[in-house]
């Protein structure tokens, strides 16, 4: 097992009756970074945030969370996490503050104590207007605030985030989003599951692709876009001659006649385009426009997972 990692899973393994949900599946993530788990609906996702939280036990398998093995010191696991998700905590029936006092009851802070984290918390998380309303008046961005706010009375090191922006409009998802890089800015590591694609690139420091109970894909969200193919730069023109001499010296080329364009394949790294601009240099090629099209993590989830694994989508386009 890796010292030093919040994270070390081996061998991971998890069925229901004959229905193999995790078929051995290895994950570390090393102190204070984001790690995404991503997966189409259904790929064990929850069944793997809930291993890792102690909510259920694996069939198989070595695991330490914070140094700990789950196995025989659950309480030590679960005195160092902290989970927040689809199984949230928050009672509708009580206030916001109400919700967070239970919490550090349930943490054996002191009456003064509870109420001091409590009021910082809810002030941390903008909460504090809201605070003596029932929390189920509150907005979904509202809730999820006050789930991680009840989950931070414990100073977990690392958090459990379970779909974290999962039905949230754009503005409180780039909230939850700050709240997130505020907590790793605070040192604590967070193990997030979420079917943005978008999050996890730009949240994650590593990101795991998880498809029929094995992890099919790691890496950071860079590595991730080189393995799909479909990337290029596409070079465009507006004057004819200029476009049929660049079309003689690239001779490796996809030509589009019609719109004066080309488009030499790659794979969008910086290396990649340092080589292509120093033949443009030595051709005395200057194109009008010039594109890079790189594959997105949405490429990768489609090239990955589910029945087309092979057909990647149309990369989008990034301007420069
Ligand atoms: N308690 C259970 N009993 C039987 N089957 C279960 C149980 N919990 C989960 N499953 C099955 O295990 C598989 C994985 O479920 P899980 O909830 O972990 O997936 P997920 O990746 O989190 O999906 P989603 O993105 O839809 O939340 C599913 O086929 C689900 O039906």
């Amino acid at each position: 097992m890796t010292t030093g990692s919040a994270i070390a899973a081996r061998g991971l393994r998890k069925s229901y009756g004959d229905k193999t949900v995790l078929d051995g599946i290895d994950l570390t993530v090393p102190d204070g970074t984001v790690f995404s788990l991503l997966g189409p609906n259904g790929a064990g996702k929850t069944t793997a945030v809930k291993i890792l939280s102690t909510l259920i036990s694996a069939d198989a398998g070595d695991l330490r969370i914070g140094g700990q093995d789950p196995a025989t010191d659950a309480r030590a696991v679960r005195a160092a996490i902290g989970v927040t998700g689809q199984f949230s905590a928050v009672d509708g029936l009580i206030t916001g503050e109400e919700n967070m006092l239970l919490m550090a009851d349930l943490h054996h802070l002191s009456k003064k104590e509870g109420r001091r984290v409590a009021a910082g918390l809810l002030e941390r998380f903008d909460l504090t207007e809201a605070a003596k309303k029932p929390a189920a008046t509150y907005s979904g961005g509202m809730k999820r605030r006050l789930d991680i706010a009840m989950t931070l009375v414990g100073s977990p090191r690392i958090i459990f985030l379970d779909e974290p922006t999962t039905g949230l409009d754009p503005r409180a998802r780039h909230d939850m989003w700050q709240i997130i890089r505020e907590l790793v800015t605070g040192g604590v590591t967070v193990f997030l599951t979420t079917q943005y694609l978008e999050e996890a690139d730009q949240l994650a420091d590593r990101i795991a692709v998880l498809n029929g109970g094995k992890i099919v894909a790691e890496g950071t969200a860079g590595e991730l876009k080189r393995i799909v193919p479909g990337g290029h730069v596409r070079l465009r023109f507006s004057d004819p001659a200029a476009y049929r001499s660049a079309t003689a010296a690239l001779s490796d080329a996809v030509r589009d006649d019609a719109a004066l364009a080309l488009q030499i394949p790659g794979d969008g790294s910086q290396r990649d385009l340092r080589v292509l601009l120093d033949r443009l240099d030595a051709a005395g090629i200057e194109a009008d426009e010039l594109t890079v099209r790189t594959p997105d993590l949405d490429d990768v989830f489609f090239a990955l997972t589910g029945p087309a694994a092979t057909v990647p989508h149309q990369p989008k386009e990034a301007l420069r």
